[in-house]
């Protein structure tokens, strides 16, 4: 399909290149333009499916801030960068665009990412669109059962969460000449988790006495939607006492008002407030104003007649509790990125469709594909896992979609694949990227068709399976080097979630410390003291290459070797993890052997793998040889982090 495609870059060299290249694949380019000017002039005029974007351009303004602007509009881009600085990079990431192309460019990665940048936009718009429509259906439902405004502004919260981020959401009517202001909200206090905050907590915590509210009838602004971003400010309208009383008080950086005028001419505020910078955008309003019709009905019901709140209404605990069964139990964090990355989890839970988790290792793309199972449909139904990496290539295709009896030496007995046994529930396909490519084909017609042939049957069966994958590759580079096939990518690419590396979201290894500190502590029967300042401060200089997974192991590590009548201490180097002999040595409590079992069991169960040359089922499978159940040992692979690597180098030919 011919694409028309807008460059937008200051040096001709590289245009014309662009230019010749995207010609020559049957593209279109519809402008070259060398400032954001003139290509805002250009996409406003041309109306180009996607736009090539510079990030260094001439004139004032950058291609970031022109990306802004195509963002805002709906319009694909895909930056076009040399040797940007790290924090160009981060600011060009915060834009979110569909690609990066880096200088120079090869003629098949330019096409590859163009190609995948359309397919994202178009799936993000038809994600988007049905995003909508459920949202409007569940906005309908709350006009219908809600009672009470406490209860109903919970529910519209939690609701528009995902859509419109906040840290605090207050509503408010906006008074009559000398009548009270009447507000009251929620303020976010976890995943999932809200406490309300009413008129007396809000003039407190804002330090105003209770007459305020009586002696400021402007409180609530009238008229339009409007937004408030700290590093932005407007110069007409600034926010009023109250607003940066709160703004200090909560450490907010943005803040998004939304009106609804009723019926009886009763105007009611919505206002939407973030810690993060530049957290609201036309985007945030244009959607308030598409689901205005519902927010009215809701909000008729709520802030008029009977359910009306009043000054000495006080808040009443709900019947069930603030927390919902979230699905999020076991995540711990609040870091933003990672907040994010849920509100995606949230939002595709319900739906069919494939999602595809990305991040490093050890970031917690299983939790969130369990996540993703518990919240949907499919929760009563099986959750398959399969390790890609752990399973050798020769058997991979009978696990995953069974085999007939005699289908190959060793399969002396028809047996279900994972595929049949995640029927009616989700498969989670990890490490995804170590497909061999001749498996890829076979796992797209199951995408496709939704059905799999047993290997060495005749008989196709259809099963009813969502897909969730997860790499720590980068999928674009193996398309581009010709190891991922890209039909494939498109299938599983629907719904992608980033996972943030745990260097990049510092401020939750408290948390997460105190987390897997209690657990062990749990687990190895001590008394848990603390974890010592020293201890933390090490911690959040290090660079966590291992992640979540990484921090765990050393916690571990930390309540073996301790007394459990004292604060946990580092019992290592942490950019020089490698026990010495020495502290291996001072091991002498059960735990402290229990440890170095682990490390030794780790050594065993490679070295058996190593001899059965990777083949875990079956006669002389490395079960057999350690006399376990294949599964117990594939759990045991995956607790003691044992991958492929660990014995395909070993052993070669695998
Ligand atoms: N947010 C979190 N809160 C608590 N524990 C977590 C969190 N994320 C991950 N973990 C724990 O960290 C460890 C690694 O997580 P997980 O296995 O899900 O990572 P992964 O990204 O799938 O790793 P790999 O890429 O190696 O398969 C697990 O023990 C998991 O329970």
């Amino acid at each position: 399909m011919s694409t028309k495609v807008l460059i937008v870059e200051d040096e001709f060299v590289v245009a014309n290149g662009l230019r010749l290249v995207l010609k020559q694949a049957g593209h279109t380019v519809c402008g070259i333009a060398t400032s954001a000017e003139e290509a805002e002039y250009a996409a406003e005029k041309y109306k180009p499916d996607i736009v090539l974007v510079d990030i260094r351009l001439n004139g004032k303004r950058s291609g970031i801030d022109l990306a802004r602007k195509l963002k805002a509009t709906d319009v694909a881009f895909v930056y076009l960068s040399a040797n940007s600085s790290q924090k160009v990079l981060e600011e060009a990431k915060e834009t979110q665009p569909y690609g990066f192309l880096v200088k120079p460019f090869r003629e098949k990665d330019v096409l590859v990412a163009l190609d995948i940048a359309l397919y994202r936009h178009q799936h993000n718009i038809e994600t988007k669109l049905r995003q909508e429509q459920f949202l409007k259906n569940q906005l309908a439902d709350i006009s219908v059962e809600v009672k009470d405004a406490v209860q109903g502004v919970l529910k519209l919260t939690r609701l528009l969460q995902p859509h419109i981020p906040n840290d605090l959401i207050v509503s408010g009517r906006r008074p009559a000449p000398g009548e009270i202001c009447t507000g009251f909200g929620y303020i976010r206090t976890g995943t999932d988790e809200y406490e309300p905050i009413g008129n007396d907590e809000l003039t407190k915590i804002a330090g105003l006495t209770p007459n305020f509210f009586f002696e400021n009838e402007n409180l609530s602004p009238e008229g339009d939607a409007f937004i408030y971003n700290s590093d932005s400010p407007h110069k007409n309208k600034q926010p009023n006492e109250l607003h940066r009383r709160l703004f200090d008080h909560f450490k907010i950086e943005s803040n998004l008002i939304f009106p609804v005028a009723l019926n009886n001419g009763n105007l009611v505020n919505y206002f939407f407030y973030s810690r993060r910078r530049g957290a609201y955008t036309i985007e945030h309003i244009a959607l308030l104003n598409r689901l205005k019709i519902h927010l009215k009905e809701i909000t008729e019901r709520l802030f008029s007649g009977r359910t009306m709140l009043h000054q000495n209404d006080q808040y009443q605990p709900e019947t069930e509790p603030v927390t919902a069964n979230s699905g999020f139990e076991n995540i711990i964090g609040t870091h933003r990125l990672l907040l994010a990355a849920l509100e995606l989890v949230r939002q595709v839970a319900p739906y069919n469709t494939s999602v595809l988790i990305l991040g490093e290792s050890g970031t917690g793309k299983e939790r969130i594909a369990e996540s993703i199972h518990l919240l949907s449909g499919r929760n009563k139904g099986p959750f398959i896992k399969v390790n890609c990496a752990t399973i050798p290539l020769s058997l991979v295709e009978s696990e995953l979609f069974g085999h007939e009896k005699g289908a190959f030496t060793g399969a002396t007995e028809k047996r279900m694949g994972k595929f049949e046994r995640a029927d009616g529930g989700t498969i989670f396909l990890d490490e995804i990227g170590e497909l061999s490519t001749d498996m890829q084909v076979k796992l797209l017609r199951v995408l496709q068709e939704k059905e799999i042939d047993y290997v060495g049957g005749t008989v196709t069966k259809k099963v009813d399976v969502r897909i969730v994958a997860a790499t720590n590759r980068n999928l674009e580079k193996e398309i581009a080097a010709g190891n991922f096939r890209l039909d494939l990518y498109y299938r599983l690419n629907i719904f992608p979630i980033t996972l943030p590396p745990l260097r990049e979201r510092k401020s939750d290894i408290p948390a997460l410390s105190l987390y897997f500190a209690n657990k062990f502590c749990r687990e190895f029967n001590k008394e848990f003291k603390g974890i010592a300042e020293s201890m933390l401060a090490e911690m959040f200089a290090y660079n966590w290459p291992g992640n979540i997974r990484e921090l765990e192991n050393v916690l571990e590590r930390a309540v073996i070797l301790n007394d459990g009548k004292s604060e946990l201490t580092l019992k290592q180097n942490l950019n020089d993890k490698v026990i010495e002999a020495t502290q291996l040595a001072r091991l002498t409590t059960y735990e402290d052997v229990k440890f170095a079992q682990q490390e030794a069991e780790r050594e065993y169960i490679i070295s058996i793998l190593k001899k059965s040359e990777g083949r875990i089922r079956g006669t002389n499978g490395a079960a057999e040889l350690l006399d376990i159940k294949p599964t117990t040992l594939e759990s045991k692979m995956a607790r003691l982090g044992i991958k492929r690597d660990d014995y395909l180098s070993q052993t070669g030919h695998l």
